[in-house]
């Protein structure tokens, strides 16, 4: 079983509650809520106002991603405004420990995530502490970039090092997530999805949702 976490980066922010319910009804397993500070990424998106009125309309878990630096200060914000899961950058803090903690203090799953540069061993003494590892496919700050190749095997090794704890932990992948290339992501060991252009560019979002998860489903039935 996948997860699909439409990022509603891609979304009309015009019409945010209203796409939100949108891609709600034609199947998304979470919301993804990209956070952008304009420093640790060159962009600028939403806070924890914004996080607030999207927890009032949204049914689904709120997948929060904090692409911010400093991080810690902002936690209890997200926190407080209504996310389920709070993923923040191994390279965006200098305590990462500290900053997990954190979160789980707040009651929140914690995520942690990885630019494409960095190695997977930047997390390796941290797993105890995740809910999540999300694995970076763009260099990030804007969504409809090309995926990167080379995290193919960054997913594995992420995989592999969960396969080694005795708990069950998602391995997330946003960035370039097309229904063309999400079999291959899914035989790499990942089992979440963050999907922006690739959805909210098309008139119907459950084509696209199902679609994924029929090429998915294929590959499995078909391993080549
Ligand atoms: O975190 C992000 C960018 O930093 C976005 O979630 C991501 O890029 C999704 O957009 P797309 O599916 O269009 O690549």
């Amino acid at each position: 079983m996948i997860k699909i976490a439409p990022s509603i980066l891609s979304a009309d922010f015009a019409r945010l509650g209203e796409e939100i319910r949108m891609v709600e009804a034609a199947g998304a397993d979470y919301i993804h809520v990209d956070v952008m500070d304009g420093h640790f990424v060159p962009n600028l998106t939403m806070g924890p106002p914004v996080v607030a009125s999207i927890r009032k309309v949204a049914t689904k878990p709120l997948d929060v991603h904090l692409m911010i630096s400093p991080v810690d200060p902002y936690i209890e914000a997200f926190a407080q405004a209504g996310s389920d899961i709070i993923t923040v950058h191994a390279e965006a803090t200098h305590h990462l420990d500290r900053t997990l903690n954190l979160i789980k203090e707040y009651g929140k799953k914690a995520g942690v995530s990885i630019n494409p540069a960095t190695p997977v061993s930047a997390i390796e003494n941290v797993m105890h502490l995740v809910d999540m590892v999300l694995v970076m496919s763009v260099n990030p700050g804007f969504g409809g970039q090309s995926f990167i190749p080379h995290s193919l095997n960054k997913v594995r090794q992420v995989r592999e090092m969960i396969n080694r704890q005795d708990r069950p932990i998602e391995l997330q992948v946003d960035g370039g997530v097309k229904p063309d290339n999400i079999a291959k992501i899914a035989e790499a060991g990942a089992n979440v999805f963050v999907a922006g252009s690739a959805i909210f560019s098309q008139p119907d979002y459950r084509a696209v949702m199902d679609s994924m998860h029929k090429n998915v489903r294929d590959s499995q039935k078909n391993p080549d």
